[in-house]
């Protein structure tokens, strides 16, 4: 054998010089952070002195620690990648939204952009026309007008989670695990947008091959979780990340793929559609010179994008309830004050509900689904009160120190819907508020790039929460914890699985629900 004859000695050899330049690379930050300035000297924000290959669990937990230890804006190396980190709320407006101009792109991750994505979806866009294209076609199926095109749906699903989990839970005897329920609220959600179709039942399979899909992806995208991304060698040898994130591109295609086939063959003889954002797609496809893989992809991740982010939230939140019994009995008192017992709410009660309200706000921003945001990327050098971010930096907004921040909130690591009483503006509104201090919370990102879900999102969160407070008393296992601190998934976060009994609270649920019963709107 050729290799038995390479001698022990050149295999040292070689064994100490590639540790050496890996070692070297690896402390080069040391001088990089000496030689990287502007012209005019301005060097790079303050940050470790050492490039990092990956972090895979809890990021924001170092996040928050370097935060603390080199001030709102800090940089670092992941890799061959340098990032800055913002890590206060008027560093994020200055930058992200003031300059969106130049902090509006995307690096091109090789798992997530390259592999899955094949570079759309918008969220894997770069910045420029087809971005622009593709977050037009996308917002206008979710702006307010749009959605009170369908908002009876939006309730009725709502209506529908609740009478399954009632009857499944044998009227609070059985624990039910809520991940399934809820997860099949968001996605009937997106369905009905995305291709006018709702599953038929809870036992639907397609329920399951959606969340899990959903859930791979959240796996496969973590902002620092995968080495892959960040040290290009192992970009040339094959990977189980990267066969993971091939088999997932390919299943995305073939779930949702063959849907868009489905609703094109209708189209093409001439049968009944219903409006939705898929049909759009391909009666523009043309116009907006779509390929394949835009088709996909758009359909794909925007169904996924909006699933998994609304069912983690209404998770947290009932994650969270059981410990609070008096946050849920005010809820409870003000929902039979101003809805009664009668009905269940709508979203016209919204207005009135101010502390139902202030819970969604609050669970929002103490669990955040992304600690991460989605990192922007610089499309031109920029220097900020004298720190430089060469173009190709990646940019993170670092939620987790935002969302815990002393200076914005009292008391930041305790969970108090009070904080959000008197805040009378919805999330979208909030983050146009020009006093940044004021703003809400940064769940839904910032400036350009901001999720233009937010306003579906906002509405689905109000019917799925304010339907469950007013429909059930909440109550834990006494053998099975619940954790608040552990979570599953690495770019988009959800509780780890926990059973909860869904007590009805009075005889009232039963009637509220008498006319609500599995339907189709329309077959694909
Ligand atoms: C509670 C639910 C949701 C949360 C917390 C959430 C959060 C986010 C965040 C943090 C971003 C990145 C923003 C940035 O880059 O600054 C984002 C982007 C995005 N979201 Fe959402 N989202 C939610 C629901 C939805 C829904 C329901 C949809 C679809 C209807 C959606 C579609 C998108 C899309 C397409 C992008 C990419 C935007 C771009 O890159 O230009 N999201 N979302």
């Amino acid at each position: 054998m050729a290799f038995s004859r390479i001698p022990l000695f050149e295999i040292g050899r070689f064994v100490f010089i590639s540790s050496l330049v890996l070692g070297l690379w690896m402390l080069s930050p040391i001088l990089l952070r000496r030689i990287i300035s502007d012209a005019n000297g301005n060097r790079l924000p303050p940050g470790p002195n050492i490039r990092y290959l990956f972090l895979r669990k809890y990021p924001e937990r170092a996040l928050q620690a370097w935060a603390a230890k080199y001030g709102s804006l800090f940089s670092i190396w992941m890799g061959s990648q340098l990032f800055v980190v913002i890590s206060d709320p008027h560093v994020a407006r200055d930058l992200l939204v003031t300059n969106g101009a130049v902090f509006s792109s995307r690096k091109r991750y090789f798992i997530k952009s390259r592999t899955i994505l094949h570079g759309r979806a918008i969220t894997a866009s770069e910045y420029g026309e087809t971005w622009r294209h593709h977050r037009k076609l996308v917002t206008q199926v979710v702006t307010p007008k749009a959605i009170e095109g369908y908002i009876d749906s939006l309730n009725y699903e709502a209506h529908i989670m609740i009478r399954t989990m009632k009857d499944d839970g044998k009227f609070g005897k059985v624990p039910l695990s809520p991940q399934h329920y809820v997860g099949r609220f968001a996605l009937n959600n997106m369905l009905l947008i995305s291709f006018g179709i709702r599953t038929a039942n809870i036992e639907d399979p397609l329920i399951s091959r959606a969340l899990e899909l959903a859930m791979e992806f959240n796996d496969l995208t973590g902002v620092w979780s995968n080495p892959v991304d960040f040290f290009e060698p192992l970009q040339w040898l094959p990977s189980t990340m990267q066969k993971r994130g091939l088999k997932l591109h390919q299943d995305l295609i073939n779930v949702y793929g063959s849907m868009i086939l489905r609703l094109k063959a209708r189209l093409d003889a001439g049968e009944y559609v219903p409006e939705c954002f898929v049909k759009t797609l391909i009666q523009d496809q043309k116009k907006e010179r779509l390929d394949w893989d835009d088709l996909c992809m758009l359909s794909a991740v925007f169904t996924l994008g909006g699933v998994h982010s609304i069912s983690g939230i209404i998770q947290w939140f009932l994650a969270l309830i059981p410990s609070y019994p008096e946050v849920a009995l005010r809820a409870q008192e003000e929902l039979d004050r101003v809805v009664g017992r009668d009905r269940l709410p709508t979203a016209e009660d919204e207005a009135n509900l101010p502390y139902v309200r202030a819970i969604i706000k609050e669970v929002q921003r103490v669990h955040a689904p992304f600690w991460m945001a989605t990192p922007h990327c610089t499309s031109e050098d920029f220097t900020y009160d004298g720190q430089y971010i060469p173009k190709g930096t990646a940019v993170v907004l670092n939620c987790y120190t935002l969302h815990h921040s002393s200076e914005r909130y009292e008391d930041p690591w305790s969970f108090n819907p009070d904080r959000y009483v008197e805040d009378e503006l919805s999330c979208a509104e909030s983050a146009k508020l020009p006093n940044v201090m004021n703003r809400d919370h940064w769940t839904f990102g910032a400036g350009r790039r901001i999720c233009p879900g937010i306003h579906v999102a906002e509405r689905e969160l109000w019917l799925a929460i304010s339907h469950l407070l007013w429909s059930f008393n909440f109550h834990s296992l006494p053998d099975e914890p619940i954790s608040l601190e552990e979570y599953e998934g690495n770019s988009g976060r959800t509780p780890v699985s926990f059973r909860l009994r869904f007590e009805p609270r009075d005889v009232h649920l039963e009637s509220a629900l008498k006319d609500q019963h599995e339907m189709t709107y329309w077959t694909l």
